[in-house]
């Protein structure tokens, strides 16, 4: 079968971390699988001023993990294209526009165009209109805006660029990337969710008594200090990421599988988010931290771009509810930080016990299904079973699942994924408007709250599961993390 994309990308932000560390090797994955052949050109836009053959080496060195012949990395690379511009100079767009044109030609792209901006948001408005002003979008074939995150800084600014870009590209047309989306565990949650009875039948307040999502990382802000200040771990993580793991966990069952059937329950379930409205309500439901320096690691506040009494925090833990038939009164425990003890992504849906234990057996566990995300990629179920042993004891035994090495290192990337569903004109895995709305109403409420009242910082160190106030949030309900590598 031919599965040919014919499309030229134009990447804002070309020379950046992102395109380099993300979008070319995705890129190239999709050439060697033959979504990307001959019909595909890249035009790469920032101020530098670089010339192709610059720019061709550049994308070639991203990808030097990846190839195994010269002849494909050269004949991948021959289709990129460099053209210096600022975006606030209406003639570099002039230029854009007639390099677009000609590219379109040469490869006959049919008029199919991907705007990725990999820049700071701020500039996403304007690029957006020049686009259209200045003729760049096409009258023929398709035309897609690839957004990065983060979308706004808090509801009002989210509105404001919102109004902006859809004067110029109708929701349909913009493609917001989260890239938790496109992992494959996330993306896994409906199979397991809605292809099982006996999943769909327990998914809900009568037999789950609490759900655990846990994003933590081992490693601090590194070069991004500067973003992390205008951002911590709330609007870093939560507002989208973690937010998106619960919209997908509380929806409804979606009456088929596509976009619009998908978003429109994820809307509905972020919109029944109760939002805190009190700083009681919300000192009782969220708790932060910040990493303090360890031997030769730095605390945040020694960080290079990060101020001496910052007040960012770089670890969340929370409480949230989704007020639905099927949820309300299931209790949601989210955490995220950096300099924790580990890298993990997992999800942790702990059911309630049995109404009564026949067995007079204290070693009785909840059952648990376990989500694991990162880095191991899989599931485990942990049920009761009868012990091995003379007698009747039961103990907790693990059903498990773990993709072994050959499947996960076929497993796409989450950016090459994301990048061949924005080609087939897939939005399923590509936040909504009124889901980036309802995330941003539920996170303001604490930010809010947070911005007024100073933290007690630093408060955690590195190599921890984060503060003591963490496990205290869930002590008090008399629940503890299930995942803790640090006993
Ligand atoms: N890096 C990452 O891992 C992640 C990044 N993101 C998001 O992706 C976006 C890009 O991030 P990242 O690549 O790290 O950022 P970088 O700072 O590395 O890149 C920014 C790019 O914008 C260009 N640029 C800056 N100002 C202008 C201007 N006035 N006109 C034209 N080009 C300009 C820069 O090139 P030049 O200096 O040559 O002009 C550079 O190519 C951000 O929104 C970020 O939040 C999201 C998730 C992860
Ligand atoms: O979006 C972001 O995600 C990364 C973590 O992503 P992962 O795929 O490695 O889990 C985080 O480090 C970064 O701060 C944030 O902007």
């Amino acid at each position: 079968m031919n599965n040919e994309q014919k499309a030229l990308f134009i990447i804002f932000g070309g020379t950046g971390d992102l395109a380099k560390r993300k979008l070319y090797p995705s890129l190239f994955r999709l050439y060697q699988k033959g979504y990307l052949q001959n019909k595909f050109a890249v035009i790469g836009t920032a101020r530098r001023e670089w010339s192709d053959e610059h720019y061709r080496n550049v994308v070639k060195e991203s990808i030097k993990d990846l190839y195994l012949s010269e002849k494909v990395a050269d004949d991948f690379v021959s289709h990129f294209y460099y053209q210096a511009h600022h975006v606030s100079d209406v003639e570099h767009y002039k230029t854009l526009q007639k390099l677009a044109d000609e590219l379109d030609k040469k490869y006959a792209l049919c008029g199919n165009r991907l705007f990725y901006l990999a820049m700071s948001p701020r500039f996403f408005g304007e690029i957006s209109r020049y686009l259209k002003t200045e003729n760049i979008v096409t009258d023929h074939g398709y035309n897609r805006l690839i957004i990065e995150k983060p979308f706004g800084r808090d509801l009002a600014s989210a509105q404001i660029l919102n109004k902006e870009i859809e004067k110029y590209f109708p929701e349909e047309s913009v493609f917001r990337i989260d890239h938790y989306l496109g992992k494959e565990m996330i993306q896994n949650i409906s199979a397991i969710r809605f292809g099982n009875n006996i999943f769909s039948a327990l998914w809900n307040n009568r037999y789950i008594d609490n759900i655990q999502i846990t994003l933590s990382e081992a490693l601090g802000v590194e070069e991004r200090a500067g973003y992390y200040e205008t951002a911590g771990a709330l609007r870093d993580m939560v507002q989208n990421h973690i937010l998106q793991i619960v919209a997908l966990l509380t929806m409804n069952a979606p009456i088929s599988f596509n976009d619009v059937d998908i978003r429109r329950e994820k809307i509905s379930a972020l919109k029944a988010l109760k939002v805190y409205s009190t700083p009681e309500e919300i000192n009782e439901n969220f708790v932060r931290g910040q990493y303090a320096g360890l031997g030769d690691m730095k605390g945040y506040r020694e960080e290079k771009d990060t101020a001496e009494d910052s007040n960012i925090e770089t670890f969340v833990a929370g409480k949230l509810y989704v007020d639905n038939m099927n949820f309300s009164d299931v209790p949601i425990y989210i955490r995220t930080g950096k300099r924790m003890a580990v890298k993990t992504t997992r999800i942790d849906i702990v059911f309630k016990q049995v109404p009564t234990n026949i067995f007079k057996d204290s070693g009785m566990q909840a059952n648990m299904l376990t989500i694991n995300v990162d880095p191991q990629e899989g599931l485990n179920l942990r049920i009761n079973a009868k012990e091995v042993k003379p007698g009747f004891h039961t103990e907790s035994i693990n059903l498990s699942h773990l993709h072994d090495i050959e499947t996960k290192e076929n497993i796409p990337e989450a950016y090459e994924k994301l990048l061949l569903d924005a080609l087939l004109g897939d939005a399923t895995n590509f936040t909504h408007w009124e889901e980036v709305n309802y995330s941003w109403r539920f996170v303001d409420a604490i930010r809010h709250v947070w911005d007024l009242e100073p933290a007690d910082f630093p408060n955690y160190l590195p190599g921890t599961m984060g503060p003591k106030c963490s496990d205290e949030l869930l002590a008090k309900d008399g629940n503890h993390w299930e995942f803790n590598p640090v006993q």
